[in-house]
């Protein structure tokens, strides 16, 4: 057993390479309930989230219970909304047209992805882009690509602080994403843009992505295949952000979450790698309270420290 230098017992499974994505969140929670504290102190209103939930898939019903549960931890108010998949669009606006104008809710999100027929883009336009936490109305995500101050969408934003905690300074440093949604891979790019990286976006089209991964000295995984990344994709030496979350069947009939990547064997090449589950996954949760109290703070004129 190693010992720390303060003599405690270091558990056999803390590998510095592994970054620490739940401690790293639990740091940046317990940031935002001192800086929510302090709001209220100054006899500012209770910042407030409002999630909304279409339909029952059981995956998304776990993450707003959660997002529920660490919204009311920081000391801000939840609202949940649930509405049945057979709502029709109209009633979905409604829903959103209400939250819009509501003074005790700074925050709207609506939890994707959203059941068949429902127009995603038609709705999250219709968030007030000053509520618009996830930072997916085209207003906030046109801003962010013209380097316009926006909310950086949650997932990106918790990739580039555990970036920042792992490698320091990014600039000059070429990231390749895979992925290329309009929720992770695009936004990403973006960020890492303003971070001076060189950035290439792959996706399920592109040619010889081993070869190109084995470039990358930041590899993103944001596909939603299991171990798709392979060991030797990975340029020794880089750091791997791991953004997949798949539900993967085990021999005991149960289930288990892995990423993108093949752990075990990036593990033995890279030099920083963040795991499934306690990497990106905690993190999006508190970046999202984080642009929670930003846009409360945005919207009662009141500085923050974050
Ligand atoms: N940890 C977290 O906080 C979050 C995790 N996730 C997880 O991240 C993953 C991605 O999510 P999301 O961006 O919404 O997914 P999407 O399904 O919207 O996008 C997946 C992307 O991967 C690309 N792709 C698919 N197969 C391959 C392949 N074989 N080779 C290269 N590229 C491929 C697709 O390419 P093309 O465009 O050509 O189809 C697409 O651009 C999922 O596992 C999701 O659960 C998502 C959000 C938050
Ligand atoms: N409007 C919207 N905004 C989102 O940000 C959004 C969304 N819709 N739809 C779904 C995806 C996915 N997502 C995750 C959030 C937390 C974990 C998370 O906390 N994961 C834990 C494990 C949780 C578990 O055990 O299931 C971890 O990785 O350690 C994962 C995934 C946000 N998304």
């Amino acid at each position: 057993m190693r010992i720390s230098l303060r003599g405690q017992p270091v558990p056999e499974d803390t590998d510095p390479r592994i970054i620490d994505g739940k401690a790293i969140a639990n740091a940046l929670l317990a940031d935002l309930a001192r800086e929510v504290a302090a709001l209220i102190e100054t006899g500012q209103p209770v910042p407030g989230l409002a999630v909304v939930l279409v339909g029952d898939d059981p995956a998304s019903q776990v993450y707003v219970r959660s997002k529920a549960r660490q919204t009311v931890a920081v000391g801000m108010r939840s609202f949940e909304h649930r509405l049945p998949a057979t709502v029709t669009e109209d009633a979905l606006l409604t829903v959103i047209d209400r939250l819009n104008a509501d003074p005790a809710v700074d925050g709207i999100l609506v939890q994707l992805p959203l059941p068949r027929p429902l127009d995603a883009a038609r709705i999250l336009d219709r968030i007030d882009p000053a509520k618009d936490v996830d930072g997916f109305h085209v207003v906030n995500a046109g801003r962010l690509s013209a380097g316009l101050d926006a909310p950086v969408p949650c997932t990106p934003l918790g990739c580039l602080l555990l970036l920042r905690q792992a490698v320091g300074a990014l600039s000059g440093l070429h990231a390749v994403i895979v992925g290329r949604s309009n929720i992770v891979g695009k936004p990403l790019a973006q960020v890492l843009l303003r971070e001076n990286c060189t950035v290439t976006i792959a996706h399920s089209r592109t040619r010889d992505l081993a070869a190109l991964c084995r470039q990358a000295d930041i590899l993103v995984a944001a596909v939603g295949q299991a171990g798709l990344i392979r060991g030797d994709w990975v340029k020794p030496g880089a750091t791997v952000i791991d953004v997949g979350i798949n539900r993967i069947p085990t021999a005991d009939g149960r289930t288990r979450l892995v990423g993108d990547v093949a752990f075990d064997e990036a593990l033995a090449v890279a030099d920083r790698i963040t795991p499934v589950p306690g990497g990106v996954g905690p993190m999006t949760i508190a970046c999202l309270l984080r642009n929670t109290l930003a846009a409360a703070a945005a919207r009662r004129g009141a500085a923050h420290g974050l």
